[in-house]
């Protein structure tokens, strides 16, 4: 059986810059860094579906010709791993946090912004009995 190379999306995330390019199409990846110019579709195309991750649907949605699919071989480079999770590639990119006892924690764009009605009623309940207080004061002398 042929053995390919197995790449994480973490790892395929890393090439999609005008230099050093991968797409990954149906579940294999491809360096097409030296074909970005020769592309008929143009580079800017390629870059983005690099940068957007998984290329199958944009590369599919263009209904390229065989000729396209037989090109596609000659850069061929290996395949993705098996069960890789889209959210390793951001957490790769994002500096892991790593907590006492080995814990680590990978930071997400998923951060709960805390409630502003909330810190708002803890800020007025205060100001308005501070408000009573003068008042009764006020009425009294
Ligand atoms: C290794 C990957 C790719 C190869 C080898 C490749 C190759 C080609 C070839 C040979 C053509 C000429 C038309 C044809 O024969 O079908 C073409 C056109 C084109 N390709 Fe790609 N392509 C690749 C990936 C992509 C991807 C990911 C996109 C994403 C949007 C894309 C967008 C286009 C567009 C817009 C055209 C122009 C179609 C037209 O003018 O009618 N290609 N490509």
């Amino acid at each position: 059986m042929e053995e390919h190379k197995v790449f994480s999306l973490a790892e395929i995330s890393l090439h999609c810059n005008k230099n050093d390019c991968w797409l990954t199409i149906d579940g294999k990846v491809y360096d097409i860094t030296k074909y970005l110019e020769e592309h008929p579709g143009g580079e800017e195309v390629l870059l983005e579906a690099s940068a957007k991750g998984d290329a199958t649907k944009a590369f599919d949605e263009v209904g390229h010709s065989s000729t396209a699919t037989s090109i596609m071989t000659d850069y061929f480079i290996g395949v993705v791993v098996e069960g890789s999770d889209p959210l390793d590639a951001v957490q790769l990119k994002k500096e892991p946090e790593v907590e006492e006892g080995g814990f680590v924690e990978a930071k997400t764009s998923e951060v709960k912004k805390p409630s502003t009605s909330m810190s708002l009623v803890d800020f007025l309940i205060p100001l308005l009995i501070l408000c009573m207080a003068f008042g009764a004061w006020y009425f009294y002398n």
